[in-house]
């Protein structure tokens, strides 16, 4: 279980999160919410190691990860689907893949196969240019990639942002089939109301960098959840 407790986090003189908290259990998909600016990727970059925070705490199974860098936080198995999706244009698909070898050990570093049972389209394209795909495919690629290494927990910053419907439908699909294996805690930080109320197990709303509104799915109101983050 991921449990984030009272995080703060600056850019300079400017805070960001004001005392943020959020769990996250295997199984279950718990959705961040909210409108641009109010801290959603901050925060999913403070679990990723990729931005310092400033106060408050960060556990992964009982353990704390003490301000990690992105290397440490990834060995202790979080994994990271940035939002715009940082594909290497120029690198293969499988190149890309296996970028996500760097926090393995030698011996772990293969690309497992239930990975393109997963993404199908990968195993077909391995040897095309990241830039050579689709929004969609790049997509599907980045989740491939943080998923290399097996990770314990899983970050994903708005898959669906420009992403044609058809594909988005995959994407859900395949977030629930991670989900439903039961061993991965998945934050996903969305803004596409519908498929989030449509997957999520639990809701985070943010509002200037605090929770405003948090529930399970099926006692969160819907109109409520709504009205927190939309603009
Ligand atoms: N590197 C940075 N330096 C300074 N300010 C930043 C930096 N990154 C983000 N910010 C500011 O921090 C605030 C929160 O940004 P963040 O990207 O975490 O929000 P968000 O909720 O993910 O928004 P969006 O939905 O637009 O991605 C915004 O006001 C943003 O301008």
């Amino acid at each position: 279980m991921l449990i984030v407790d009272d995080l703060t986090l600056h850019y300079g003189q400017s805070q960001i999160l004001h005392g943020l908290s959020l769990t996250a259990e295997a199984g279950k998909v718990s959705a961040v919410m909210g409108t641009n600016g109010v801290g959603k990727t901050s925060l999913l970059k403070a679990i990723a190691g990729r931005h310092p925070y400033s106060g408050g705490t960060i556990t992964l199974d009982g353990k704390p990860l003490d301000h990690p860098t992105a290397f440490q936080a990834a060995r202790a198995g979080i994994a990271y689907v940035p939002q715009g999706r940082e594909i290497f244009p120029l690198m293969t698909v499988q190149e890309n893949l296996e970028a996500g070898f760097a926090c393995l050990d030698r011996t772990e570093r293969g690309v497992p196969e239930h990975i393109f049972e997963l993404f199908p389209i990968l195993k077909e394209f391995l040897n095309r240019r990241g830039g050579d795909l689709s929004g969609g495919q790049q997509q599907q690629l980045a989740i491939a990639r943080a998923l290399i290494t097996r990770p314990r927990v899983l970050l994903l910053d708005e898959p669906t942002e420009g992403i044609q419907p058809n594909i988005i439908q995959q994407i859900g699909r395949v977030i629930a089939q991670l989900r439903d294996q039961g061993e991965m805690a998945i934050v996903l930080v969305e803004q596409y109301f519908d498929f989030t109320w449509g997957l999520a197990d639990s809701f985070t709303a943010v509002t200037r960098g605090e929770v405003s509104l948090s529930g399970k799915a099926g006692e969160i109101d819907r109109e409520a959840l709504l009205s927190k983050v939309s603009i």
